[in-house]
């Protein structure tokens, strides 16, 4: 397979080889390419300059479309476990994301369950139950399934196109080079004192996603409790997948001197995370005392 392509080469294509390359990411709609390429005009000194720009360009054409469009669109694409997934007749794409979230290896029960879902689905709306799956698992879909069942035709109507919009921007991120935008930092704040907590050690793993999983660097927090390298990940290093902070805080508050119980209640305090934008930045931060601590995602 060939690796992702940049974004300046996707400025530089032909109408055709632009659809070719990134029609896709709409299941067997090629006309939003088409018409995203008559609006965007790329070229050298157009340049597309980031997916985000071009997913919301593509996004837009979908939402100013007429509802008998939108319909077709979300029909175009296959039901979760059914008739095309058990030919084999989905799109690469397709069978890719719902391969991913465990689909194609369903007991005869589960395959049982999905049947009745896409039909009571389908009878109560007229059409298919969509849903980004790409990182979901059978647990999930099946949950989300019971719920969104009990919406209204034009509340699901509009899920539905929200999830292929969220289908279409993984699309893209496997099939191109983000801008070199993104980077993550992060900042530890001690709340007991009310001070930026210095000399605090942190490790920082991938745990999925492209690139060197586990270990990916090591850090210790200076005297106003960032990285004194800044950033974390930047470039290509920044890149979709899940991650996982440990922040060594039970060492950090003893050489504090806090008043801590004789085995001390919080040790090392992981923090799990996802990045699904790369051309963002990520700012994780961590808020602790000896007894508590909380994160949120900045900017
Ligand atoms: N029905 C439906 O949601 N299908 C889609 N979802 C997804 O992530 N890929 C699909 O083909």
């Amino acid at each position: 397979m060939p690796g992702p392509l940049s974004l300046a080469d996707l400025s530089t294509t032909n109408d055709s080889d632009f659809v070719a390359a990134v029609g896709g990411a709409y299941e067997k709609s090629p006309w939003v390419g088409e018409v995203t390429f008559k609006k965007l005009k790329p070229s050298a000194s157009n340049p597309i300059a980031s997916i985000a720009v071009l997913h919301a360009a593509m996004a837009k054409i979908v939402d100013l479309a007429d509802v008998d469009k939108k319909l077709d669109l979300i029909n175009s694409h296959p039901d979760l476990a059914g008739k095309a997934a058990l030919a084999d007749s989905l799109t690469e794409e397709s069978k890719e994301e719902q391969s991913k979230a465990g689909l194609n290896s369903l007991t005869e029960d589960e395959l049982a369950r999905f049947t009745k879902m896409n039909d009571a689905y389908k009878s109560k709306f007229g059409f298919v139950f969509i849903l980004a799956v790409r990182n979901a698992t059978k647990t999930t879909i099946l949950k989300s399934f019971e719920a969104r069942l009990k919406n209204t035709r034009m509340q699901e109507f509009e899920q539905c196109i929200a999830q292929i919009h969220k289908i279409a921007w993984m699309r893209l991120l496997t099939i191109l080079e983000p801008a070199d935008t993104g980077f993550l930092t992060c900042h530890v704040l001690d709340t007991a004192s009310g001070k930026p907590a210095d000399d605090m050690e942190i490790v920082l793993e991938r745990l999925s996603g492209e690139g060197q999983l586990g270990v990916i660097g090591s850090f210790v927090t200076n005297s106003d409790g960032r990285l004194t390298s800044g950033r974390a990940l930047t470039g290509k290093d920044f890149s979709v997948g899940v991650y996982k902070w440990t922040f060594e805080v039970g060492d950090y508050f003893a050489k504090e001197g806090a008043k801590l119980a004789g085995t001390p209640f919080l040790t090392s305090v992981p923090l799990i995370f996802g990045i699904d934008n790369p051309e963002d930045h990520y700012h994780v931060p961590l808020l602790c005392s000896p007894y508590g601590y909380s994160t949120y995602r900045g900017s």
